[in-house]
């Protein structure tokens, strides 16, 4: 934040609470106090808003809270007959560049409301390292942000604006690590290099699979590191509706089992990520290390979503509306994941069957792939887009944690996995993902 931006607390009308000891804790409450003031102003400035607040938590006690009032601004662009209320999505397009950072925001609104109203995920989130929803690309090379450990609870922001036209200046993660993604230019993403990603895309070019891929540009350098250029999906849609679906019966690797055996590591973040969501699911032990190992937590996400009973499990919706969701993390039975595609579809009979053919048209690629035999498809996703003109397309994306297997070995991604067979059940959970949605047109 530049320094010249920077307000104190009273100045700005923004409170803390918490301790009060002038230590290292409190002096960053301040901060982020401060932080959400300048950004609540700033977009009052550039967009005439009436009135924001914020909430952060520390989780440990601390929590920054602000509120800002300004005088209203009308601006009337062109075109509009009328008012209605921007999202933080659109509102960058006012502004011509997005200096906010929106990273991590997950961003729920009542449709007819001018408020941004928080979600279960807000409160249950899980700690910065994970990014989810509304995000821009550029803000999220800046590394400082990374490790804080402060939640978003609330963002309120009252728009009275008008806009003509829809841009769509700002981008969506809805899995994933915060910062793994900038902006590559020409409707193209960079994302954090990784070698056995790399490796994929370079092995995908000329299989049967390479239409339902990113198009791959090759490793680029940015900012002194490398990464790995494909094509931003999002870039060809008009406002688009985006939901991600992580593949498979298992999310972790053998080798990470093997690994977590041999030497044991315990994760106190992921313990607590565990007891945001449930404060009972750590074992004695565990609350007594107040740590779990990586494989105990993965196994336990299995088995809470769908990911154990039918194969795959939703990550993340974003609508055009401007509503994002990634609290999934319980959502498990058939009925409640054909719920939330049936929210995700809006009920668009075309959109659904659009999306079933896809699909098959996936699986009968995979059933040909030279790649897909001879892969252990591990925390890769099926990324759904569509939008109102009724394009609708699915991509197989994320190919981070896809190993080969050795020479002279395939898998039938349909069996049951059994630890040492390396099988994924992605044909398995594919079949169940054709199923609910072909539910939906079925009646
Ligand atoms: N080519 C793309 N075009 C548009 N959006 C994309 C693309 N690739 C990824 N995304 C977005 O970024 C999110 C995270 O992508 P991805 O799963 O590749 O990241 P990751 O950091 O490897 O995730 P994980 O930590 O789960 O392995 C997706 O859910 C999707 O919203
Ligand atoms: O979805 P959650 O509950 O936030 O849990 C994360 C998720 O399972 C990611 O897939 C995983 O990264 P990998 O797939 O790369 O292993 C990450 O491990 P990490 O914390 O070690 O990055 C987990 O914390």
């Amino acid at each position: 934040m530049p320094k010249e931006r920077r307000r104190s607390l009273r100045e700005v009308g923004l409170s803390r609470s918490g301790i009060c000891d002038g230590s290292t804790r409190e002096r960053k409450a301040n901060l982020k106090a401060t932080e959400i003031c300048d950004e609540l102003l700033h977009m009052a400035e550039q967009t005439g808003s009436t009135s924001g607040q914020a909430e952060f938590c520390g989780g440990d006690g601390l929590t920054a809270r602000g509120t800002c009032r300004v005088p209203q601004v009308t601006i009337t662009p062109e075109g509009d007959a009328c008012p209605r209320e921007m999202k933080l999505e659109e509102w960058g397009e006012v502004n011509g560049t997005l200096r906010r950072k929106l990273s991590n925001s997950s961003i729920s609104s009542t449709g007819s409301s001018t408020v941004f109203e928080e979600s279960e995920d807000d409160i249950l989130s899980d700690n910065e390292t994970k990014s989810k929803g509304i995000v821009t690309l550029e803000q999220l090379v800046d590394s400082g942000e990374q490790t804080k450990p402060w939640w978003k609870l609330k963002t309120i922001v009252h728009l009275p604006f008008l806009v003509s036209q829809r841009k769509r200046l700002s981008w969506v993660q809805l899995a994933g690590h915060k910062g793994s993604f900038k902006s590559g230019g020409e409707g193209t993403i960079l994302k954090k290099f990784s070698e056995i990603e790399k490796q994929c895309f370079e092995r995908l070019q000329g299989d049967a699979l390479v239409g339902f891929v990113p198009a791959y540009h090759g490793v680029v350098q940015s900012d002194g590191e490398p990464f790995l250029q494909m094509t931003d999906l999002l870039g060809s849609f008009e406002g688009p509706n985006v939901m991600d679906c992580k593949m498979g019966v298992r999310t972790y690797l053998e080798g990470e089992l093997d690994r977590a055996r041999e030497r044991p590591k315990l994760r106190r973040d992921l313990y607590e990520k565990m007891l945001e969501v449930d404060r009972q699911a750590p074992t004695a032990e565990e609350h007594n290390q107040r740590a779990v190992t990586k494989p105990r937590y993965m196994q336990w996400r299995e088995t809470l979503s769908s990911t154990h009973t039918l194969g795959f499990r939703i990550e993340g919706v974003k609508k055009s509306d401007g509503t994002c969701r990634t609290d999934f993390k319980r959502t498990r039975s058939k009925v409640d994941v054909t719920q939330v595609f049936r929210d995700f579809v809006g009920g668009n009979t075309n959109i659904v069957n659009a999306y079933v053919s896809k699909l098959r048209e996936i699986k009968q690629a995979l059933n040909t792939s030279e790649f897909f035999k001879k892969h252990e498809v591990i925390g890769s996703s099926l990324l759904f887009i569509h939008d109102h003109t009724g394009r609708a397309e699915v991509w197989l994306i994320d190919f981070g944690k896809t190993t080969a297997l050795p020479d002279g070995q395939s898998l039938q991604h349909c069996t049951p996995w059994k630890e040492g067979n390396r099988e994924d059940g992605y044909l398995w959970g594919l079949d169940n993902l054709i199923h609910t949605l072909a539910s939906l047109v079925q009646g």
